[in-house]
């Protein structure tokens, strides 16, 4: 894929904190390793490391009309916590802006932070390097790492089952995909 992976940092770089921006590079590091593991292609994790948080500062009131106004996009996202939204908001904007028309690319960033059933492989990747990636830290982070070097399934399983327990222990409302996708994954 012909895609400047230099103007596309330098693009996000607009959007994000420094901080973000870091997490990004770091998220592109990781997914592009992971892809090296489990032989997916590792330009296109690159590609959805680098914008897979392109929309996370945008205002709350701009990420849900771009929502509303998206045949593509689940519309009960609203009904949801707003940190799930950038993700599906940014794969229609990389679209417009980058031009970027790959569907594996497009999906996973759009299910970057929910995950979903049925995930396909750039998918797992991309979700499990968002939680993992070296700026990341958390108790239980790094035993995570280690299972993602031995079984991509089950580490992002034990993610997933991190983030609804923080939900719970919240007491914040569960988007179910996430809950498909973990019970999914220990079917497998
Ligand atoms: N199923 C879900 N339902 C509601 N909120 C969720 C769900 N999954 C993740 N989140 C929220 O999204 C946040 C993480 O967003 P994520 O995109 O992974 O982080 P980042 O944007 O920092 O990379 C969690 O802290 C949680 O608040």
């Amino acid at each position: 894929m012909k895609i400047d992976l230099e103007y596309l940092k330098a693009e996000l770089k607009k959007e994000v904190t420094e901080h973000r921006y870091i997490h990004s590079l770091g998220v592109a590091d990781t997914a592009k390793r992971l892809a090296q593991i489990y032989q997916a292609d590792s330009s296109k994790a690159v590609i959805a490391g680098i914008l897979h948080d392109f929309t996370k500062f945008w205002p709350k009131e701009e990420l849900a009309k771009r929502i509303r106004e998206s045949k593509e996009l689940a519309q009960d996202l609203l009904d949801y916590n707003a940190e799930l939204w950038h993700g599906p908001v940014a794969s229609v904007v990389i679209q417009e802006w980058f031009d970027i028309r790959d569907e594996e690319i497009i999906m996973a960033i759009r299910y970057h932070t929910s995950g979903r059933e049925q995930m396909s492989l750039l998918e797992k990747i991309v979700c499990l390097a968002d939680y993992i990636e070296p700026s990341r830290q958390f108790p239980g982070v790094d035993e995570i790492r280690k299972i993602a070097e031995q079984d991509l399934d089950e580490a992002l399983q034990v993610a997933f089952d991190g983030t609804i327990q923080f939900l719970i222990q919240k007491k914040m409302k569960i988007y179910p995909l996430t809950v498909k996708a973990r019970n999914d994954l220990l079917k497998e």
